[in-house]
């Protein structure tokens, strides 16, 4: 089943006042994009994002996938925009998610999907469990609360029949449901979640933003590595070829920097060593660039949902000098992780002519790397 997603952040966001609340950024990143990439996990494919005629600025930014679209003047109009830029290429059903529930999990919006398979329309919902009054100022009287939900979104639909539902709608409606039910749609409620909360009010960002902060999977890995000195004319030190009196002894190219922060990567990651992902024993990897074992690394942490935030690097050996070299080194680590160079550190220090290290019989570098969630 081809499921799109449409994330709705064309509102202006009245009652929490300042900028509107989805452009407003919490744990590393704006509210729509949280949104968003909650969308992206499930596979959601295209993701639309439906922004205010003025804020295509904030839009931009979002998600690298997001295809932007003006909304309406109401939250129902801006779902209508969404809904007929994908008409031209229908997908089978659609994913309507509020920007403004940044805390949404792969496992609500999963319960969503594979409710569609019995139903043209799902959506996730928890039970009143406060006792509900009618009244202005004193008690007037009370409200039955038994089979009164309170809907959360996404709420996904088969996409044919909540295009026409949008379509002959008087308008008016609170949400996707609203419109599908008075299209005489059928839609299974699912579990929703506490946390997946609507930023509504003041208080509701510092509370999405506990949630966020409080699943961020955060990992340090450290890696450490040396080459002997031999015969030569030049090292690789963090992808950069430096003329040097010497070459180093080893299987590959023999980069300590490329390999102590492959390692760092690596063990973040828990997943072994360099050895292990490219044993020495194997002729594949004669004299090969070590740029390969880092972009190798890298895919490890993208495939694992994590993201190589920082890395900091510290090369030990009395000659080559590294200063001179240290800005190229950064733009070659930062191409190959995507990282900009305030992001990549690299550092150098003799050890005082002491040791292997300070006899130039060689070189050793240590890493440090931080991977974050997604
Ligand atoms: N014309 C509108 C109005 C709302 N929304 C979106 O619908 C979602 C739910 O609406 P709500 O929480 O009411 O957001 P706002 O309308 O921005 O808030 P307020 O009512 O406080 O102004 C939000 O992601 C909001 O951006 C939208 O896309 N287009
Ligand atoms: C769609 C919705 O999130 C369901 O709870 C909600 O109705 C939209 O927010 P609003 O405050 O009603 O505009």
């Amino acid at each position: 089943m081809r499921i799109a997603g449409i994330i709705v952040a064309g509102g202006r966001g009245t009652r929490l006042g300042g900028s509107p609340k989805q452009w407003r950024v919490i744990a590393g990143r704006s509210v729509a994009s949280h949104a968003m990439m909650a969308l992206d996990r499930v596979g959601a494919d295209p993701l639309i994002l439906v922004h205010h005629a003025d804020d295509i600025a904030f839009a931009e930014n979002v998600h690298p996938r997001a295809r932007l679209v003006v909304g309406g003047a109401t939250r129902a109009e801006s779902v209508r925009a969404g809904l007929e830029a994908l008409a031209a290429d229908p997908p089978d059903a659609v994913l309507i998610h509020d920007a403004a529930r940044p805390c949404l999990t792969r496992e609500v919006a999963e319960r969503v999907v594979q409710a569609l398979a019995g139903h043209e329309g799902a959506a996730p919902a928890l039970p009143v469990t406060d006792a509900l009054w009618r009244g202005v100022t004193e008690v007037e009287g009370a409200q039955p609360r038994e089979g009164l939900w309170r809907a959360q979104t996404p709420q996904g639909f088969r996409f044919g029949p909540i295009l026409a539902a949008h379509r002959s709608s008087p308008g008016g409606a609170a949400d996707d449901v609203e419109v599908a039910r008075m299209a005489g749609l059928s839609v299974a409620i699912v579990r929703g979640d506490e946390d997946n909360l609507k930023v509504t009010h003041r208080g509701d960002l510092a509370r999405a933003s506990r949630i966020l902060e409080g699943r961020m999977d955060i990992r340090t890995g450290h890696g450490y590595d040396v080459h002997a000195f031999g015969p030569g004319d030049h090292v690789s030190i963090c992808g950069v070829k430096i003329p040097h009196s010497q070459g180093v002894v080893a299987h590959s190219d023999g980069d300590v920097g490329l390999h102590a922060l492959t390692d760092a990567i690596l063990g973040a990651l828990a997943a072994g060593d360099i050895g292990h992902h490219f044993p020495p024993s194997d002729p594949r990897w004669r004299g090969a660039d070590s740029v390969l074992f880092l972009d190798h690394a890298k895919r490890l942490a993208d495939e694992a949902g994590l993201r190589v935030s920082h890395v900091d690097v510290t090369l030990v050996c009395e000659a080559p000098r590294i200063g001179p070299h240290a800005g190229a080194m950064k733009d070659v680590i930062g191409r190959t992780l995507g990282l900009g160079p305030e992001r990549v550190s690299i550092k150098a220090t003799t050890s005082e002519r002491l040791g292997f290290t300070g006899r130039s019989e060689g070189m050793a570098a240590l890493a440090t790397a931080t991977l974050v969630s997604e």
